[in-house]
């Protein structure tokens, strides 16, 4: 067990109060643990304090819930709810103090009133406050991590809410406050739901992967089995693959930058930065870090197929092949251009992924806190453009001329990258042009002072406009 320390802003006498826990099982000993860790006194209260408590570690006193309650003012209720009403026979010692209410349901909004709101109904002449419910047993043991250790808490009595707070921190967490018993239904619903933010970005990744599958699958399968009679189903696990992921990454790229576009093109055609956006519109730009960091992930794993290519089998009898048709026919099978094209893409494709990766790197949280406003955003709004334009000029280098040979043309289909250029060239067209017109920003906030006026204003500066929406 990692030895906590306690915030040294703390006056040690609140680490040194006793506090209660009712229920032996996993979260009342991991809580136990934990409490005991932070300087805490701790009576745990049991049904079957002599069986349970070898579970224990020593510090901690095990006893029967009557006696447990006696000794403290803050007690952690860390049972089911369908077990609060076995409670009830406390009710006379339980009277003045506060509980928290640890629990969580299966459903979302599985009862009518939340769970807090059940046990403050059950225990009237007691504070009730919600919290901890969104660390799990096994966070509490192995100490919190950067992402979890946020506890919102909520009560309607101000002291009881600033006490537990107070717990919190001692124990490692940053406490929330959310408010009064009302938030309680909403602070339950939080562990229920999985990955919200994530949910609509990778639907979005999976059904780009589905349509660029099947077309792949098409052009590079079943095409030769059909025109040629040639059985490649060979091709599906790696050479399909990695022509439908970096294809799900290039396009998935530029769909974070054109939501930004679109909010300009909006603000141009109201006339006006003080109107709020359509609906799909807001939720689209509140997920671009998921869809850009889906999109690293399939540039990464396209990367990985890439290096992989010359490792298979089916490579090496190509080169087979081609060795001995040169030998038996003096073919000549170094083509400059070939060549050339290959250095190229393969290089500009290695800085693209490098880009996306510093990208990824700064939206982690802790290093996104050490970076100030200008550098987060020069770096995920300007290198990432960047990155979307070295994206494009390795995919335009890859397909070459190759867009107006006859023969890449399967059943009347184009080469797949030829259908990604298309919303990837209309961002980088629109923000280039952006980025032409404002030459200067403060060129740009002063002529717009002068002028004074609005349209000149949204006329000659979109990104002044667009860093306004950000600020608003
Ligand atoms: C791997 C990866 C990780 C990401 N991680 C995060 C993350 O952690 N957090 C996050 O919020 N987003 C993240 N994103 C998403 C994306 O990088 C940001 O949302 C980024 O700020 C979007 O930039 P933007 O310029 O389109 O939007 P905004 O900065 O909102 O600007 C919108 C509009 O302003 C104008 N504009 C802005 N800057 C310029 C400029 N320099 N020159 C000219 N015009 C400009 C353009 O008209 C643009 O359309 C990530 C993306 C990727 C690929
Ligand atoms: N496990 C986890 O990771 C998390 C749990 N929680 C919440 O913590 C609470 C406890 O969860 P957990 O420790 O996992 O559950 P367990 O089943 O492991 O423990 C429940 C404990 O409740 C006590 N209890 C009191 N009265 C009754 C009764 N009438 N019938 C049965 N048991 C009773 C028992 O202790 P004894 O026999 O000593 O009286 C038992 O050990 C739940 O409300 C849960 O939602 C919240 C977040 C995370
Ligand atoms: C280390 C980095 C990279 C390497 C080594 C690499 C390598 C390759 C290779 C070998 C191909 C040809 C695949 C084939 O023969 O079928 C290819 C194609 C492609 N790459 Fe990359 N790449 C990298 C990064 C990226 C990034 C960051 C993107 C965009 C986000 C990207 C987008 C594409 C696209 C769109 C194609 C065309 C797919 C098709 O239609 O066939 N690549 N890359
Ligand atoms: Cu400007
Ligand atoms: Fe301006």
């Amino acid at each position: 067990i990692k030895q906590h320390l306690p915030d040294p802003n703390i006056e040690t006498s609140k680490a040194g109060r006793t506090i209660g826990v009712l229920g032996s099982g996993d979260f009342a000993r991991s809580l136990a643990i934990r409490l005991v860790c932070s300087g805490f006194k701790v009576v745990v209260g049991s049904r079957n304090p002599r069986r349970k408590a070898g579970l224990f570690p020593s510090a901690a006193e095990v006893t029967l819930q009557a006696e447990a309650v006696k000794k403290t003012d803050v007690i952690f209720v860390a049972v089911f709810r369908e077990h609060y009403s076995t409670l009830c026979d406390l009710a006379d010692v339980l009277v003045g103090k506060i509980l928290v209410d640890v629990s969580n349901n299966t459903e979302i909004n599985h009862h009518k009133e939340s769970n807090a709101e059940y046990l403050a109904s059950l225990f009237p002449a007691c504070t009730v406050v919600k919290g901890f419910n969104v660390v799990s047993a096994w966070t509490l043991q192995s100490g919190a991590r950067d992402g979890n250790k946020q506890v919102p808490i909520c009560s309607n009595n101000q002291e009881a809410k600033r006490t537990v707070a107070e717990i919190a921190q001692v124990m490692g967490f940053t406490p929330v406050d959310m408010g009064c018993m009302s938030s309680a239904s909403e602070i339950e619903n939080i562990p229920l739901r999985l990955l919200p933010a994530w949910k609509i970005p990778i639907f979005l990744a999976l059904g780009l992967f589905l349509c660029f599958f099947t077309y792949n699958l098409i052009r590079q399968v079943i095409h030769p089995s059909i025109r040629e009679q040639k059985n490649k189903l060979y091709k599906i696990p790696i050479e399909v693959v990695n022509t439908t992921l970096p294809c799900v990454a290039y396009v998935m790229l530029s769909l974070v930058y054109l939501p930004g576009v679109l909010a300009a093109c909006s603000q141009l055609y109201y006339g006006t930065k003080y109107r709020r956006f359509p609906d799909w519109l807001d939720q689209w730009l509140q997920h671009r870090k998921q869809i850009g960091l889906l999109s690293f992930f399939c540039a990464a794993l396209h990367a990985m197929y890439s290096f992989c290519l010359p490792m298979r089998r089916s490579h090496r009898y190509q080169l087979i092949e081609t060795a001995v048709k040169q030998v038996m026919w003096k073919m000549n099978i170094w083509v400059e251009e070939e060549v050339w094209r290959m250095e190229i893409y393969i290089s500009v494709g290695i800085i693209a992924l490098g880009l996306l990766s510093l990208l990824a790197i700064t939206s982690l949280p802790s290093i996104a806190n050490s970076l100030n406003w200008r550098e987060f955003s020069f770096i995920q709004s300007t290198l990432g453009f960047i990155a979307l334009v070295i994206s494009t000029l390795h995919t335009l280098t890859y397909g070459w001329s190759r867009a107006f040979d006859e023969n890449q043309y399967k059943f009347y289909l184009p080469p797949t990258y030829t259908l990604t250029l298309l919303v990837p060239c209309t961002v980088i067209l629109f923000l280039s042009l952006c980025i032409y017109v404002h030459t200067d920003i403060y060129y740009c906030r002063i002529y717009s002072w002068n002028v004074n006026s609005l349209y000149f204003y949204f006329l000659y500066c979109l990104p002044c406009a667009s860093a306004n929406v950000r600020t608003n």
